[in-house]
């Protein structure tokens, strides 16, 4: 992929249909990178969303798509996928000439391209961290996306924290189940671990702490170390101790395989989801 050596305040204008949590964590990333506000577009047709977008980016977004897009070099798709096709509709005049970025889970890049009359279209999996600089996005380009398309795109995701591209589009669904989903089993984990705290007599604000501090501190190890997730597991397990009697149970009742389970039906949702609301 080429790099371009243009900072982050001369990006192109940048369209967002749609106005909800993943256009602001974009909006966020493109802002704290020095992108001026009036340079991002954004239609967001209720009234709540708008007033946040305002309040917390200065951004006064535009109730339904305009000749105003016309400005816009690139354009994200930032609408649920049930909502997708009539976003399109509307919209695409307006869009034909721009690069497209597609947020939406499931919905493909062969409807989004019949949708919108152009292939020049790469499609995202983000994930919320993205909030806070810390997000994870797999990446698919269609072959008629060329290495400035990419760059930019890569310019514009990489503003909300780590890339992966994919080489595959069928692959994004496996980035879904693992990193896009992902967050709300960390966040499960950290409920369950919270309510063990409480019922062992800490505080919700001492257990919250622990087992946050402990996400944190587990992930940054596993990304500093050349060890393997299981090397370092055991290094934690002494012989006869108390990680050996919780870790003991946890594979006594399967939850690394009903957890493998659980993502395999993320993957499967994101395959209907193509299917529903991909015609
Ligand atoms: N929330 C998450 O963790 C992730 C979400 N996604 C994808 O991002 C997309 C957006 O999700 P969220 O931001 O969470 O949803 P959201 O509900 O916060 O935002 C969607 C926004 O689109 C607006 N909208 C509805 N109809 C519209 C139209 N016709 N034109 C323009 N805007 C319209 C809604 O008012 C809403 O504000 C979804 O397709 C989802 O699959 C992808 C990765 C992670
Ligand atoms: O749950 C969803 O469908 C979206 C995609 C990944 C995270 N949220």
């Amino acid at each position: 992929m080429t790099t371009s050596s243009t900072s982050p305040s001369t990006l192109p204008p940048v369209a967002f249909i749609g106005g909800g949590n993943m256009a602001s964590a974009i909006i966020g990333g493109l802002l704290r990178q020095g992108m001026p506000a009036s340079d991002i577009i954004v239609v967001e047709p209720y009234e709540a969303a708008r007033e946040a977008l305002q309040a917390n980016f200065g951004i006064a977004a535009l109730t339904e798509a305009g000749p105003a897009l016309q400005r816009a070099a690139l354009v994200v798709w930032a609408v649920k996928p049930q909502t997708f096709k009539d976003a399109a509709a509307a919209a695409a005049a307006h869009t034909r000439h721009a690069l497209h970025l597609s947020v939406a889970a499931g919905i493909t890049t062969d409807s989004i391209a019949a949708w919108l009359g152009t292939a020049r279209l790469v499609r995202a999996m983000p994930n919320t961290p993205a909030l806070v600089g810390k997000g994870m996005t797999g990446l698919y380009a269609r072959p008629e996306v060329d290495a400035d398309g990419k760059a930019l795109i890569a310019r514009v995701m990489g503003s909300t924290g780590q890339l992966l591209w994919v080489d595959q589009e069928q692959k994004l669904d496996a980035v879904t189940a693992i990193s896009g989903s992902g967050p709300a089993y960390v966040f499960l984990f950290l409920e369950a671990m919270t309510r063990a705290g409480v019922d062992m007599g800490l505080t919700a604000e001492q257990a919250h702490q622990l087992a946050v501090a402990t996400f944190q501190g587990g992930a940054e190890l596993a990304a500093r170390s050349d060890e393997s997730p299981e090397v370092l597991r055991q290094r934690v397990t002494s012989k006869g101790g108390t990680t050996h009697a919780a870790i003991t149970h946890m594979q006594e009742q399967q939850v690394p395989e009903h957890f493998i389970a659980a993502m395999r039906k993320a993957e499967a949702r994101a395959q209907e989801l193509a299917a529903e609301f991909g015609r």
